[in-house]
């Protein structure tokens, strides 16, 4: 049997291709905004941090701003990387990108979430997060920890508090 005739119609579908994913880490008082995956969505239930699949053409900071505004109806302002997971999952393989983001303007507004909350660290781990999503709450809630100074001013600048 030709193994590489039969593993091609998959790539040619498309369905070999990584979706590339961002999400958002936005801090307040040293908590970070997550969200609950609505019932009837992939991932129900689930926890994540709120984003969205790039479209084609679109930067990863240009996706972010786009995803948050449309689901939590605030603008937003995409400050550095923070980190990147990469998961298969049965329907194909995602690479999550997460970025520090900053909200600069809107009232939180939930239109395809079930909940969200400010999580502090040390309770991170108390939530069922998305696979894709547990090495980078796992990353965020060990800086969290060996940060004496608020890791907030550190990454948002002096302005997170004025
Ligand atoms: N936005 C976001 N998506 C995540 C995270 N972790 C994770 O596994 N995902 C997955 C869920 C989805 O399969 C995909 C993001 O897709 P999406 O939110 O734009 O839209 P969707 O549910 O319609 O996606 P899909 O069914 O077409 O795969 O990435 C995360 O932290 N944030």
């Amino acid at each position: 049997m030709n193994y590489i005739k039969d593993t091609s119609y998959l790539l040619r579908k498309g369905e070999g291709k990584i979706k590339e994913v961002t999400a958002a880490v936005i801090l307040k008082d040293n908590c970070v905004l997550i969200a609950q995956r609505s019932a009837g969505d992939k991932l129900a239930g689930k926890w994540e941090f709120p984003g969205g699949k790039t479209e084609p053409g679109e930067t990863p900071q240009e996706c972010l701003k786009r995803e948050i505004k449309e689901e939590l109806e605030v603008d937003i302002e995409v400050l550095n990387f923070f980190a990147e997971s990469i998961y298969t999952y049965q329907s194909g393989t995602i690479k999550l990108m997460a970025f520090w983001c900053k909200w600069i303007a809107g009232d939180l507004t939930l239109k395809v979430h079930s909940k969200i909350v400010w999580v502090k660290r040390s309770e991170l781990n108390l939530y069922d997060f998305a696979p894709a999503d547990i090495p980078l709450a796992e990353k965020l809630r060990q800086l969290l920890s060996l940060e004496s100074q608020s890791l907030e001013s550190k990454i948002l600048g002096d302005s997170a508090h004025e």
